[in-house]
């Protein structure tokens, strides 16, 4: 089991935003959280790669406490790609990414050697930045920002990969195109992936299971057709919607607020 919640509470000084969070992901699987603006899919994020320290519970990185393992080794197999990212100044694309390697170099290793370096640029490739590359990140657009720290990500490459909107700037065809690599990267590599998604068609189409998340609990878990009904909808978004069933997935169509 390479990730495993268990009753997980967590959030902002004293105030638990999350609340008594029970989950286990299966190696290879991939969880989307979906729930309303301020649900807390972010914090619940921020707690599972160590940026939160839990008030309870535990979170298990490969059978083993994640709060109490050293972070560099947590970097090894754990990597997030945050929501808002913290603009490095004067860094081009190629250093960023390189920095994902950090976590797997020995202390005394002061460049990349030739295999790091490899996996730079495979990453540089596999998120179309080739031409990017020795651009400083402070003048690309948001959608090439993006992709620029999924490569980071990438570079890292960790076991289990957490991402809190990663289609936000993205057009349509990258959107598709990022979401494509992941499941080629989930199905191929076994990669774990837990997504924040506010587009639930996106979500039901990749995900193997959705959380649904309501002020801070998990309200329900399972796979897209089971979770994603009218009646969830409703309770969770406060939305009246019909659910259709295409050849690539269920869409949802929302039909009017309830509230
Ligand atoms: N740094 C912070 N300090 C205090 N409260 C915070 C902080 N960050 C978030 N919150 C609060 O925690 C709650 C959950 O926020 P969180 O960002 O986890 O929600 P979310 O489900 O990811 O929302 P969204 O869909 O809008 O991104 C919100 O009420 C928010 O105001």
């Amino acid at each position: 089991m390479p990730l495993e919640l268990q009753n997980l509470t967590g959030g902002y000084a004293l105030t638990p935003i999350v609340q008594d969070v029970n989950l286990t992901l299966q190696t290879g699987e991939w969880l989307s959280l979906v729930g309303a603006n301020g649900s807390g899919k972010s914090t619940l994020l921020k707690l599972v790669s160590r940026i939160l320290s839990p008030q309870h519970g535990t979170v298990l990185l490969d059978g083993k406490a994640i709060h109490s393992q050293p972070p560099n080794l947590v970097a090894q197999k754990l990597a997030l790609l945050p929501q808002q990212q913290t603009l490095p100044v004067g860094l081009t694309v190629r250093q960023l990414v390189s920095l994902g390697r950090t976590p797997h170099q020995i202390w005394w290793q002061w460049e990349l050697n030739a295999g790091d370096r490899l996996k730079v640029e495979a990453a540089i490739k596999k998120t179309q930045l080739e031409k990017l590359s020795d651009r400083l990140v402070e003048q690309l657009s948001g959608g090439e920002r993006q992709r620029a720290f999924l490569a980071l990500a990438l570079a890292q490459e960790p076991k289990v990969l957490l991402l809190d909107e990663p289609t936000t700037f993205l057009d349509i065809s990258y959107q598709l195109q990022l979401l494509e690599l992941l499941k080629e990267l989930n199905q191929q590599k076994d990669l774990t992936i837990v997504t924040v998604l506010h587009e639930l068609n996106l979500a039901a189409r990749y995900s193997s299971r959705i959380a649904l998340l309501k002020q801070g609990h998990i309200w329900e878990v399972g796979i897209p057709e089971e979770v994603l009904t009218p009646n969830a909808i409703a309770q969770v978004f406060g939305v009246e919607s019909v659910i259709i069933h295409t050849p690539v997935g269920l869409q949802v169509c929302a039909i009017s607020s309830v509230l």
